[in-house]
């Protein structure tokens, strides 16, 4: 079993070409221990809604996240609004999901006390 631990536990890697794609069975496993996210895009993206209480706390959110991006070099797509971001990863250098989406996207969910 994964845990979302064992996925934010890890640093992003720096990834390019389609052999590292994850198959369908590797993404099943990981999307198991990130309750609230899905697939989106197809599969090649996952996403999660995170909700906030005003403008201030999805700030907060959004710009402790944006400090994981730099320093992980893994950006995700955001949809920012009053009570709410909208969270997207995508690794377009693989050309759908690898790892770093699944470490990143753990690594949010403990940012957002989750
Ligand atoms: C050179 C640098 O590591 C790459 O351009 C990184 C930067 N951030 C990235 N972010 C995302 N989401 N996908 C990428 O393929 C990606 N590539």
């Amino acid at each position: 079993m994964t845990t979302i631990n064992e996925l934010a536990d890890r640093r992003c890697q720096p990834l390019k070409g389609p052999q590292h794609q994850l198959d369908a069975p590797s993404v099943s496993a990981r999307l198991s221990a990130l309750p609230g996210w899905t697939l989106a895009d197809e599969g090649k993206a996952i996403t999660r809604t995170f909700r906030f209480k005003d403008y201030y706390r999805t700030m907060a959110f959004v710009n402790a996240l944006a400090y994981v991006a730099h320093a992980e070099d893994h950006h995700p797509d955001l949809g920012v609004h009053y009570d709410r971001a909208v969270v997207r990863y995508s690794t377009h250098d693989v050309g759908g999901l690898s790892e770093n989406d699944f470490t990143c996207a753990a690594k949010a969910e403990l940012l957002a006390g989750e």
